[in-house]
């Protein structure tokens, strides 16, 4: 399974090609508009998420509520982009061309380095696909993948942990009360009194000109021992998660299970002993490395933790050069967002969503959602007589 995304922020729309799903595939677009929604909630973003209502629209590779196992394109429109036809124009509009150019680069955003690299001197070149508007594709191919993963009889969550450096108590409740907590939280986190200071801390930067970032939690249960390969550095499914993660806009770290914490534990407190019995087969007595070994999945549920960096484009800016004069200014000051952290949860639970369904595939044979099922059915079965 692949995909490609293209399109700008403020272009007229965003394209999703995804390839290599199997066919006879149950298929909702209802599923997929339910995450762009998703992703368009959360307290701190700006004023752009009350022009858009992302819905998808599918031009190809499903039929009567299937798949058909040809490539599946979706198209999201950018109903912002008719403010933005002049700018966006195809055709040369030298004296728009001129008015509108943006010739500060923001600090943390991709402004200069894409600049230079792509020579560009308007960065409004870099910053129309370097924008995180992109996610809203991604998350649209996540949200196919899951209902692969669904069908599969495997589940994804995902919650805040931390916003501007306040930590939501760890909780210890099932799946589907995380989700439905989560759903219900402006911020998407599961600490009703953290919520209350995350919140807080929000206003307070957006008074201030400034933003904030944070830490999200994605959990995958119901996921076979055995996805991902240990024989080779890119099949490694941990490794595929991080990069993921990673790509999404303004992520900085990854965790995977305690992460980092293990580097200041002994190994006694940080392998997961091996157990069995007659009902569950094999399983670990606790879930400390999140769901793998080896770049592979143990059976435990996934659990995946990921950093984002506080919003670049500061209503109070950061000092830069301009690109003409050299001299130092002001950077450009875009509408922008105070904090997406919560947004940001919901791409990083698709791009994970993707990835394991993506490791399904390679599995198993997926030509067909009934040979994938029956192959998944006989390996779990299999798995548990080990
Ligand atoms: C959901 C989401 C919303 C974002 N909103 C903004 C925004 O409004 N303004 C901004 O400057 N950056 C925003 N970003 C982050 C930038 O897109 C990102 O920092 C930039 O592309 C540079 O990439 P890098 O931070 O990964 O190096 C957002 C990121 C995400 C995931
Ligand atoms: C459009 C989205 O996020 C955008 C991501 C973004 C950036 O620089 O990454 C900057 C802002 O764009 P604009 O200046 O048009 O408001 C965000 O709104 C979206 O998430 O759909």
């Amino acid at each position: 399974m692949r995909y490609l995304t293209a399109g700008e922020s403020h272009g007229p729309q965003l394209t999703v090609i995804i390839e290599g799903l199997p066919s006879r595939m149950p298929f909702s677009k209802e599923k997929v508009d339910e995450q762009l929604a998703r992703r368009q909630k959360g307290y701190g973003r700006g004023r752009r998420m009350q022009i858009e209502s992302d819905q998808v629209q599918v031009l190809s590779g499903v039929r009567f509520g299937q798949t058909t196992g040809a490539p599946v394109t979706l198209v999201i429109e950018n109903k912002d982009f008719q403010h933005w036809r002049k700018i966006m124009s195809l055709d040369p509009v030298p004296e728009e061309a001129e008015k509108r150019r943006i010739s500060r680069p923001r600090p943390g955003h991709a402004d200069l380095n894409g600049a230079i690299k792509y020579n560009h001197r308007d960065m409004r070149d870099v910053l129309e696909r370097s924008s995180a508007r992109e996610t809203a594709a991604r998350v649209a191919a996540g949200a196919v993948a899951r209902q692969l993963l669904e069908t599969c009889g495997i589940r994804i969550a995902g919650h805040v942990v931390s916003i501007g450096g306040v930590t939501a108590q760890p909780v210890d409740l099932p799946l589907e009360e995380c989700v439905a907590r989560a759903e219900a939280s402006p911020v998407r986190c599961l600490d009703p009194e953290a919520e209350k200071e995350m919140i807080r801390l929000i206003d307070e930067a957006k008074k201030e000109g400034d933003t904030l970032g944070g830490i999200v939690e994605v959990i995958v249960e119901g996921v076979p021992v055995g996805l991902g390969s240990h024989v080779h550095w890119d099949r490694k499914l941990d490794a595929r998660i991080a990069q993921a993660i990673v790509s999404i806009q303004a992520f900085k770290g990854v965790e995977i299970g305690i992460g980092f914490e293990a580097a200041r534990l002994k190994g006694s407190q940080v392998h997961d002993e091996i157990m069995w019995d007659e009902s569950r087969g094999y399983y670990r007595r606790t879930n400390r490395l999140g769901g793998f070994e080896g770049g592979m999945t143990t059976g435990e549920p996934i659990v995946v933790r990921g950093v984002m960096k506080p919003i670049p484009t500061l209503y109070k800016p950061l000092r830069s050069v301009d690109i003409d004069s050299k001299e130092p200014f002001l950077a450009s000051i875009e509408r922008s967002d105070s904090c997406a952290v919560p947004a940001a949860c919901v791409v990083a639970e698709n791009v994970v969503a993707w990835e394991v369904a993506r490791a399904l595939t390679e599995k198993f044979s997926s030509d067909t959602m009934d040979e994938l099922l029956d192959e998944l059915k006989r390996y779990r079965e299999r798995a548990a007589r080990f």
